[in-house]
This record gives C-alpha cells, sequence and structure tokens, in this order.
C-alpha cells in the first residue's frame, strides 16, 4: 500500500512556481494575489497565514484584507471591486466560509473572472467543463495533481466521487472525467452508497463526515482519496474516511493531514501564475 503524500507532492509543485515565478519577474512581471478574509474563524485564519506564507515563498507577493465580522455586503462588495480595477493585482482570493449575514454567491460573482484564482466563478466553471483554458478549483485539481504525480491512471477507471458540492464533489467528478475515467456522484439520496463505492477503482470522498468510510465502502486495492478535513475535541484532525480500518485494504491512500490539503494551496499558487500567463499585461 502506496500513502500518498500530499506535503511533498505540494512542495515539488512550489518549487516548480518559483521557478516560473522567477521567470516572470526576470521578464519584469511581478504577480500580486489579494486575500480577503472576513471574521477570525480559526481555521480560516490557518490557510489564509498558509496561503500568504506560500505566496512568500513563491515570490508572489500577497495583499492581505483582514475584514471584522461585521463587515456588511456593500463594504466587502467594494474591496472586490476595487481589487478588481487595480491593476497590480493579479489574483482575488475570498476565504471561504464567509459569514453567515453574507451573500457568498453574489461576491463570487463579483470577482473579475480574469482574477478568479480560486475557479469558482461560473465562468471559470463553464471553461472547466468544455476544457477551455482558465482556472481550474484548486482542491479537485489537486487531487488530480496527487493521482497523476503517484502514478495512478485514471483513464478508463471507475471513479466513484462521494459528496457534490460546488467546490469539491461537482468539480472533482468533471475535471475525473477530463482525464477519461468513468464518472459516478454520489449523495445523500444515493440508494446503496455502499455498493457504489465499492466498485469504485478510484475512491473521491468530500462528504464532510468524519470517518464516514470505513473497510466495508472500499473495494480491494482501490486507490482512496480523502478530501475530508475535521478536528476533533483534542484538537486531532482526520478526514471523512476511517484511515486504519481502509488502508490496508487499498493500493493507494492520501492521509489527512498530509494529504489533499497542502495541494490546495500549492495549486492556488499555480492559478497566481496562470493569471499572469493568461491575463497579464
Ligand atoms: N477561498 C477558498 N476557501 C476555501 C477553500 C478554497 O480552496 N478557497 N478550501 C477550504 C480550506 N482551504 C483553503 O482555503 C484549505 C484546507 C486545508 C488545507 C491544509 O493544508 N490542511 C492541512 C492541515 C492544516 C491544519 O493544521 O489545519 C492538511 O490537510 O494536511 C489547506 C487549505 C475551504 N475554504
Amino acid at each position: 500500500m502506496q500513502i500518498i503524500d500530499g506535503k511533498k507532492i505540494s512542495q515539488e509543485i512550489k518549487d516548480e512556481v518559483k521557478e516560473e515565478v522567477a521567470q516572470l519577474k526576470a521578464e519584469g512581471k511581478d504577480i500580486a494575489l489579494a486575500v480577503i478574509q472576513v471574521g477570525a474563524d480559526p481555521a480560516s485564519s490557518v490557510y489564509v497565514r498558509n496561503k500568504k506564507r506560500a505566496c512568500e515563498y513563491v515570490g508572489i507577493e500577497s495583499i492581505s484584507y483582514e475584514l471584522p465580522e461585521e463587515t456588511t455586503q456593500e463594504e466587502l462588495m467594494a474591496i472586490v471591486d476595487k481589487c478588481n480595477k487595480d491593476p497590480k493585482i493579479n489574483g482575488i482570493l475570498v476565504q471561504l466560509p464567509l459569514p453567515k449575514h453574507l451573500d457568498e454567491d453574489e461576491v463570487l460573482l463579483a470577482i473579475d473572472p480574469k482574477k478568479d484564482v480560486d475557479g469558482f466563478h461560473p465562468v471559470s466553471v463553464g471553461n472547466m467543463v468544455i476544457g477551455e483554458k482558465g482556472f481550474l478549483p484548486c482542491t479537485p485539481a489537486g487531487v488530480i495533481q496527487l493521482l497523476k504525480r503517484s502514478g495512478v491512471e485514471i483513464d478508463g477507471k471507475e471513479c466513484v466521487v462521494v459528496g457534490r458540492s460546488n467546490i469539491v464533489g461537482k468539480p472533482m467528478a468533471m475535471l475525473l472525467l477530463r482525464e477519461n475515467g468513468t464518472v459516478t456522484v454520489c449523495h445523500s439520496h444515493t440508494k446503496d452508497l455502499k455498493e457504489v463505492c465499492k466498485r469504485a477503482d478510484i475512491l473521491v470522498v468530500a462528504i464532510g463526515k468524519p470517518k464516514f468510510i470505513d473497510d466495508s465502502y472500499v473495494k480491494d486495492g482501490a486507490v482512496v482519496i480523502d478530501v475530508g478535513i475535521h478536528r476533533n475535541e483534542n484538537n486531532k484532525l482526520c478526514g471523512d474516511v476511517d484511515y486504519d480500518k481502509v488502508a490496508p485494504k487499498t493500493s493507494a491512500i492520501t492521509p489527512v493531514p498530509g494529504g489533499v490539503g497542502p495541494m490546495t494551496i500549492a495549486m492556488l499558487m499555480k492559478n497566481c501564475v496562470e493569471s499572469k500567463k493568461l491575463f497579464g499585461e
């Protein structure tokens, strides 16, 4: 059984990005990312801090907007608008989730698709679906990189995605399809979830329930990718997959932490370079 090392693979990607950024800088092309956080959700603060650190590592400038919890929709929209218009800013990141009083969809829709380095804007989603160039959402794109760089063939494989969120499940299915996988998406209304999961050569789990998937959901020799991330009362992290039960049955599996999570940030850095290459002056 192979443990797919997201820390190592994300580091490889960040090093590749670092080289590209240095090359662009040598041509006088600097890259800047606006990082917008509303409120102080502890997990979001960790992710935002790590994104800024990654920017520093690869040589991208991060321009930080740390806004109070009580920020209004109008105030947030005004900041997004300002970033859209600022020619120095190549990418805009609004850390999710936003506080409940804010309309997430309206904010994401307001981001200029040319600066949509998270790949959440409907224009980016459309480009992904039709296979046009554009920004791919970081977490699902990171999963594809984990599979490819670990030597896992996707072409012709039975791929089962558990979860249908706009951020992970749906784009994940689309990216696996683009790699010629045969894709099934499961959700809360799926009948015989266990039986469907057991068909998978590649099982991607993004269901948001700690340790939900145990060995009874997994075929011998399957590849299991765990997108979930949960913290227990002792601050210990776990995923949607019961790793200890499932790992012995797999040919390859991602751990939590150290699997998919770090890839999200590496792919964001890659998208920032893409923004400069596709749309930068
Ligand atoms: N605007 C966005 N918001 C959110 C996204 C996103 O892609 N764009 N994804 C998630 C959170 N996220 C990035 O923002 C993210 C989650 C997890 C990790 C990560 O590296 N996890 C580590 C553990 C880190 C820890 O100690 O908590 C791991 O799994 O090894 C990075 C980024 C929701 N919001």
